[in-house]
C-alpha cells in the first residue's frame, strides 16, 4: 500500500509549488470581474422557482430524507418524505450498505446510476469520499460493460441525443435542455468506445461517466455540464438487429453527410453556450483528428483521447525517467515502440515530439520523430522496398503505405523493413518504453517483452488500452516476464502484484482521468477561449513531478485514483496560468486575488445547502 503520508506531504508541496507560481503579478485590470465557473453567490443558499413533489424529484435540488424541518414547511414537502431528518452522514451510511451487498460491478453501476437521477449531492459525496473504489465502477472498466448493455439496462435518460433524424432542429433543440450555464460539454459520437469498437447511442455512457469525474475530481459543478451522443447510426450489425437498442437504426453516416452533421451540433451549441468548453470523446480515428483540426482554432475544445492521453502518458515516461535515476530532460534519448497507430497512439506520439522538441535537445522534429517506432496491425510502419524476399509483401506493403495520412507518416521507418512483427521490432530497436495503444488484448507477447527485459534493467511497460479486458498485456503478465522489473502502467486499474521474492510489483493507472478534469478546471476557470498545446506539456510536468522519491523508487510513477481531486487542482492551476500567460484567459483576476486560491475556491464541493422558494428564481 502507498503511505498516504507520504503522498499528501509530496501533492501538498505540489499544490504548494502551484500556489507560489501563481502568486505572479499578470498585470490585470484593478476593473476586474472576477474568475470562475461558479461566482459563489448562491454559496450559503440556494434559490429555487420549484416547490413541493417537483424538489424531491430533482436530482440537482433533492435531498432525500436531509431536508430539515423549517424547509420542509417552506417548500410544501411537509409530509411527502418520511418523518426524520437525517443528516448526510447516515444517508451516506445506509447508502454504502446497499452498495456493498450487490454481488457485480454491473449491478453497482446501475445502482449508482439510480442514485445520480435522484441525488446528485449525496452521488458525488459517496463517489468523492470513495473514489478509489467507485471509479472503477462509474469508469473503466465497469462503464464499458454498462455501454455493452446500455440499451438493456436504460432506466432514465441523462444528457443529450442529436440523431440524423434531427437535421435541420439542432439550433431549436439545444433549447430543450433546462440549463442556461454550461461549462463542459464530453460528446461522442460512439463509433471507438473504449476498445470495444462502435456501440452507437450505447456510447452515452461514457459522456456520463467523464463528467462525473469533471465534478467529483474537477470540481465542475454538476448542473453545468452536458453528456451529448451523436447518433449517427451505427455499424454494429448486433445492436442494429437487437429490437431493445434505442439509437438510430441505420447505418452510420460518412463523409460530407457526417462533417455537416457535426458541423450543425457545434453551430448549435456554440450559439446557445459560447463559452462552454467541448470535450470530443472516442471519436474513430481519423474524424477524431478531421474533427480537431477543423474546430480547435474556432472554439474552446479538445480531444481527450488524443491530446489528453498525451498528457497522462507523457507524465508517465517523464515520471519514470526519474524512477531510472535519470534527468526528465533526456528524454531524446528514450527508445519508444508505440503499438496502435490511431487516434490515441498518433496523439500520444505527438505529444512526446513536442515535448523532446520543447526540451530542446534534439535538432529537429524529423529528430524526434525518429525516436519512436509505430505498428499497426500489419506490423512496423516501415519502408515496403525493403521486403525483397517477399514481393507480394511489397506491393501489399505499398498499398497500406498510400493508406496512411501525413500524421502516420511522419513515423516511418526507411532503414526498416516495412510490417516487422513487435518481436522483431524489439529485438532490432532494444526499446526503453513499449506503449500499447491498440484495444486488442494479448498484443504484447511473452518474447516482445521478455526480449526488451533482456535490455533493460528496469522496461517501461504501459499497455493502455480499455477496459481491463482489452490491456496488451496483464500486470501480472508483465511483472512475470520481467522477473519483476517492469514499471507498469495500464489503462484500467490492475491490482498490485505480489513477486515470488517476497515484493510487490506495484502497478499504476495511466488513463486521461488524471489529466482532462484538471485541464477543464483552468479552462472554465480561466474562461480560455482556445485550447493551447502548452496546456497539455504543462499538465503533463505538473503530474509527472507528483510521486515522492520513495514512491519512484518502489515503482509508482502517480497519487492514487484517491487524489485525482488534488491532482486536479494542480493542474488545474497551472492550465489556468497558462491561458493567462498565453493570452487566451477572457476571466480577469481582481486585485489581490491569487489564481490557485480561485480555482480552489471555485471547486464545487458536495454538500447539501438550504433551499428557499423564489418564484422568479432560474
Ligand atoms: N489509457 C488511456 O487514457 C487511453 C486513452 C485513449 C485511448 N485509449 C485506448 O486506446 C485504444 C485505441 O484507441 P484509438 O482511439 O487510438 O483507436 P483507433 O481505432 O483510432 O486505433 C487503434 C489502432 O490500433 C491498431 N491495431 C489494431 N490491432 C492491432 C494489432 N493487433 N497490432 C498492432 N496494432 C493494432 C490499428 O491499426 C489502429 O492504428 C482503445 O482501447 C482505448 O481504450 C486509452
Ligand atoms: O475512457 C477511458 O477510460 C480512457 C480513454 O478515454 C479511452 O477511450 O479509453
Ligand atoms: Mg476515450
Amino acid at each position: 500500500m502507498l503511505s498516504s503520508r507520504t503522498l499528501s506531504k509530496n501533492l501538498a508541496s505540489v499544490v504548494r509549488q502551484g500556489r507560489s507560481l501563481a502568486r505572479r503579478n499578470y498585470g490585470l485590470p484593478a476593473s476586474a470581474i472576477g474568475l470562475g465557473t461558479d461566482p459563489r453567490k448562491d454559496k450559503n443558499i440556494q434559490l429555487t422557482p420549484l416547490r413541493g413533489v417537483n424538489i424531491i424529484h430533482d436530482p440537482l435540488l433533492s435531498k432525500g430524507t436531509a431536508f430539515s424541518i423549517a424547509e420542509r414547511e417552506r417548500l410544501s414537502i411537509r409530509g411527502l418524505v418520511p418523518p426524520r431528518c437525517q443528516e448526510m452522514e447516515k444517508q451516506l451510511l445506509r447508502i454504502k450498505r446497499n452498495l456493498d451487498a450487490l454481488e457485480t460491478p454491473l449491478a453497482k453501476f446501475v445502482f449508482l446510476s439510480a442514485l445520480q437521477d435522484r441525488n446528485e449531492t449525496l452521488f458525488y459525496k459517496l463517489l468523492i469520499n470513495y473514489l478509489d473504489e467507485l471509479a472503477g465502477i462509474i469508469y473503466t472498466p465497469t462503464v464499458g460493460e454498462a455501454c455493452l448493455m446500455s440499451h438493456s439496462i436504460y432506466r432514465r435518460s441523462r444528457g443529450m441525443y442529436f440523431s440524423s433524424q434531427d437535421r435541420g432542429a439542432m439550433s431549436a433543440m439545444v433549447h430543450n435542455w433546462p440549463h442556461d450555464e454550461v461549462d463542459v460539454i464530453v460528446v461522442t459520437d460512439g463509433s471507438r468506445v473504449l476498445g470495444l469498437g462502435d456501440l452507437g447511442a450505447n456510447g452515452m455512457q461514457i459522456p456520463i461517466g467523464k463528467l462525473s469525474l469533471y465534478v467529483a475530481a474537477g470540481g465542475i459543478r454538476p448542473r453545468s455540464v452536458l453528456p451529448v451522443v451523436l447518433d449517427v447510426g451505427t455499424n454494429n450489425e448486433s445492436l442494429l438487429h437487437d429490437p431493445l437498442y434505442l439509437g438510430m437504426g441505420h447505418p452510420r453516416l460518412d463523409g460530407e453527410e457526417y462533417y455537416s452533421f457535426v458541423d450543425e451540433w457545434v453551430t448549435a451549441v456554440h450559439s446557445r453556450w459560447p463559452n462552454a468548453l467541448i470535450q470530443f470523446e472516442d471519436f474513430k480515428y481519423p474524424h477524431a483528428y478531421n474533427l480537431l483540426n477543423k474546430y480547435q482554432d474556432k472554439i474552446t475544445c479538445f480531444n481527450d483521447d488524443i491530446q489528453s492521453t498525451s498528457a497522462i502518458t507523457l507524465a508517465g515516461i517523464l515520471a519514470s525517467l526519474k524512477a531510472r535515476g535519470r534527468s526528465q530532460e533526456t528524454l531524446n534519448e528514450e527508445r519508444i515502440i508505440c503499438v496502435g497507430a490511431g487516434s490515441a497512439g498518433v496523439g500520444v506520439c505527438e505529444g512526446i515530439v513536442d515535448a523532446m522538441v520543447a526540451q530542446g535537445r534534439v535538432n529537429s522534429r524529423d529528430e524526434a520523430y525518429s525516436r519512436i517506432w509505430m505498428l499497426d496491425q500489419h506490423g512496423l510502419l516501415g519502408n515496403p522496398a525493403l521486403n525483397t524476399n517477399d514481393p507480394q509483401s511489397i506491393v501489399g506493403g505499398g498499398e497500406r503505405m498510400s493508406k496512411l495520412d501525413e500524421r502516420q507518416k511522419c513515423y516511418v521507418k526507411a532503414d526498416m523493413t516495412d510490417r516487422l512483427s513487435l518481436e522483431e521490432v524489439v529485438e532490432q530497436v532494444k526499446p526503453t518504453v513499449i506503449l500499447g495503444l491498440t484495444g486488442v488484448p494479448g498484443v504484447f507477447s511473452e518474447k516482445a517483452i521478455r526480449t526488451m527485459a533482456k535490455y533493460q534493467e528496469k522496461p517501461i511497460v504501459f499497455p493502455l488500452s480499455n477496459p481491463d479486458t482489452r490491456a496488451e498485456c496483464t500486470a501480472e503478465e508483465a511483472f512475470k516476464w520481467t522477473d519483476g522489473r517492469a514499471i507498469f502502467a495500464s489503462g484500467s486499474p490492475f491490482p498490485d502484484v505480489n513477486l515470488p521474492n517476497g515484493r510487490v510489483g506495484r502497478t499504476n493507472q495511466c488513463n486521461n482521468s488524471y489529466s482532462f478534469p484538471g485541464l477543464g478546471l483552468g479552462i472554465t476557470v480561466s474562461r480560455a477561449s482556445r485550447v493551447t498545446p502548452n496546456m497539455f506539456l504543462e499538465t503533463a510536468k505538473t503530474i509527472a513531478d507528483m510521486a515522492s522519491p520513495q514512491q519512484l523508487k518502489e515503482g509508482t510513477l502517480f497519487p492514487g485514483v484517491h487524489y485525482l481531486r488534488d491532482v486536479a487542482l494542480a493542474v488545474g492551476t497551472r492550465v489556468c496560468e497558462v491561458a493567462f500567460e498565453e493570452g487566451v484567459a477572457t476571466a480577469v483576476l481582481k486585485e489581490g486575488e491569487m489564481l490557485s486560491d480561485v480555482v480552489e475556491g471555485s471547486m464545487f464541493v458536495p454538500e447539501y445547502v438550504p433551499l428557499v422558494h423564489a418564484p422568479n428564481a432560474h
